[in-house]
């Protein structure tokens, strides 16, 4: 990692509230041993209180045994649960992995709902002590999660050592089966990462759904992921399977999941715990087994805290939390994914053999990239398209990557009075705003809404006030 480098602070399993299995389907066996280097020492860990007169206590400790009860001489102590035991539970860090021992607790310590004596423990587990429930996530640090090798995988490229951390992250929960929140910003790569899981899972020979909750109207979205029978609503000329039908086997990707309506995140909710969907105007119940991974570009733990996300989805969904770091963070990936971009045989074949000055890679590295990797293939494409030798200049890159962008006077017009004249410019401005970042995001009003800070409702005024075609946008 670079010195500039904000520590990858996130990339570990994180607390979650796992239901057995936390994928949707056959509660798979719960005696999974945690890959947590045995034998290597102390190792970090969380323990969040879920649920219980002790909500929202947590402990992080890197001791090889910790210890649970309403005892204060206990690592996590449950002040205010009157039915656990003093010293309720704990947990030992053994060369087989976290074992979790009942300290001969009154009422019994349960793991994922089966009482225990002693079991290992897996990184979404839930141990329930009295009326306490308290999940259990490794962390790992950036020093404890060796960085991959490989500069790719499945169709990732990155040399970076966040990225290739985030490499070795996906291999090893892959096969894990437990439910995955991937967070960046738009055009980091989420779906890729969503692919490269599943690709890697047991999973990979069943289908990979991909459901948008940003893109599909408000009102469609309850039949897009559940279904809907025919007659259903107007429209619905037949029935017709949702997203997590058609998942069965292999995996759901929710996309812009922090875009799901607050009114329907409990009907997402009751089908991660109960794994079964009922179609929009139907009655049977279908049972679903899919494993489920949500993308978002939002800080979902501050939006559970303004209100906007409901806590006990996040969590339930959030038993590894992936946070993707934007471009700007991760500089050294630029050469390698421009490089592997320009090798590829079709590129080759239709445009030839080319390569990057040196003063234009300097341009490309120093550029913020608001719109990430996806913004760096566009401009790959615009310099392909007006380049015609073998090296790539400045002179071929777009002017707000040479810095040009806001260069040379403001085109106003001086013969007009300063609130006419003034008006005309900041409409120009407007315009020339909204055109640039709507062909940068292909037309998503959602996606330009993030990467410009504007509200989705101000860029359908602007679109309609300069009567753009958004679907017909192209990056520039
Ligand atoms: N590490 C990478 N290596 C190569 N290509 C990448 C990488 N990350 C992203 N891309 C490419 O960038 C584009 C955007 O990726 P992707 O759609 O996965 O991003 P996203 O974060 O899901 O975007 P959004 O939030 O807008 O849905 C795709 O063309 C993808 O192939």
């Amino acid at each position: 990692m670079t010195s500039q480098d904000p520590p990858l602070d996130e990339v570990a399993p994180s607390s979650g509230s796992a239901g057995p299995g936390e994928a949707l389907g056959p509660a798979p066996v719960r005696t999974l041993v945690m890959d947590l280097q045995p034998g290597t020492g102390p190792h970090k860990c969380r323990l969040l209180v879920v649920a219980g007169p002790d909500a929202g206590r947590s402990l992080v400790t890197d001791k090889e045994r910790l210890t649970v009860g309403a005892h204060p001489e206990n690592d996590l102590v449950l002040v205010e649960d009157r039915t656990a035991s003093r010293h309720h539970f704990e947990i030992q860090f053994t060369g087989r992995g976290p074992l979790l021992v009942d300290l001969g607790s009154t009422n019994g310590t349960f793991l994922d709902g089966r009482r225990v004596e002693r079991a290992y423990l897996s990184p979404a587990s839930q141990v329930r002590a009295g009326s306490s429930v308290i999940t259990f996530s490794p962390v790992t640090e950036d020093a404890g999660l060796s960085p991959e090798q490989d500069s790719k995988l499945c169709g990732m490229v990155g040399q970076s050592t966040k990225m290739r951390q985030i490499f070795g992250l996906i291999q090893r929960i892959a096969p894990m089966n437990v439910s995955v929140i991937i967070q960046g910003e738009t055009g980091t790569g989420k779906e890729l990462v969503a692919r490269a899981i599943h690709e890697l899972s047991e999973r990979s020979k069943g289908p990979m759904v991909v459901l948008d909750c940003g893109a599909i109207p408000p009102n469609l979205i309850e039949s897009e992921l559940f279904g809907h029978e025919k007659g259903a609503f107007t429209g619905a000329v037949s029935g017709r399977p949702g997203a997590f039908e058609r998942a069965h086997g292999g995996t759901i990707f929710l996309d812009e999941l922090g875009e799901l309506r607050l009114d329907l995140q409990p009907k997402l909710l009751r089908v991660l715990e109960n794994r079964e969907v009922r179609r929009v105007g139907g009655n049977d119940v279908i049972g679903v087994d899919c494993r489920v991974i949500a993308a978002t570009n939002r800080d979902l733990l501050k939006e559970v805290a303004s209100g906007n996300f409901r806590e006990d989805l996040y969590f339930r969904l959030s038993v590894i939390h992936i946070p993707l770091p934007p471009l700007r963070q991760r500089r050294d990936d630029i050469p390698l994914i421009l490089k592997r971009a320009l090798a590829e045989p079709e590129v080759v074949e239709r445009h030839g053999r080319k390569h990057f000055s040196s003063e234009a890679m300097g341009l490309l590295m120093a550029y913020a990239w608001p719109g990430n990797v996806r913004e760096l293939m566009n401009v790959l494409s615009h310099v392909l398209t007006f380049s015609d030798g073998e090296e790539l200049l400045p002179a071929h890159l777009p002017a707000r990557v040479r810095g040009q962008a806001r260069e040379g006077p403001l085109p106003f017009n001086e013969h007009l009075a300063f609130k006419d004249a003034k008006e005309q410019l900041l409409e120009n401005f407007e315009r020339e705003y909204i055109t640039s970042v709507l062909g940068r995001c292909e037309g998503n009003l959602s996606r330009a809404a993030r990467e410009s800070g504007l509200h989705r409702k101000s860029i359908e005024r602007l679109v309609k006030k300069y009567q753009l075609d958004a679907k017909g946008m192209k990056p520039r």
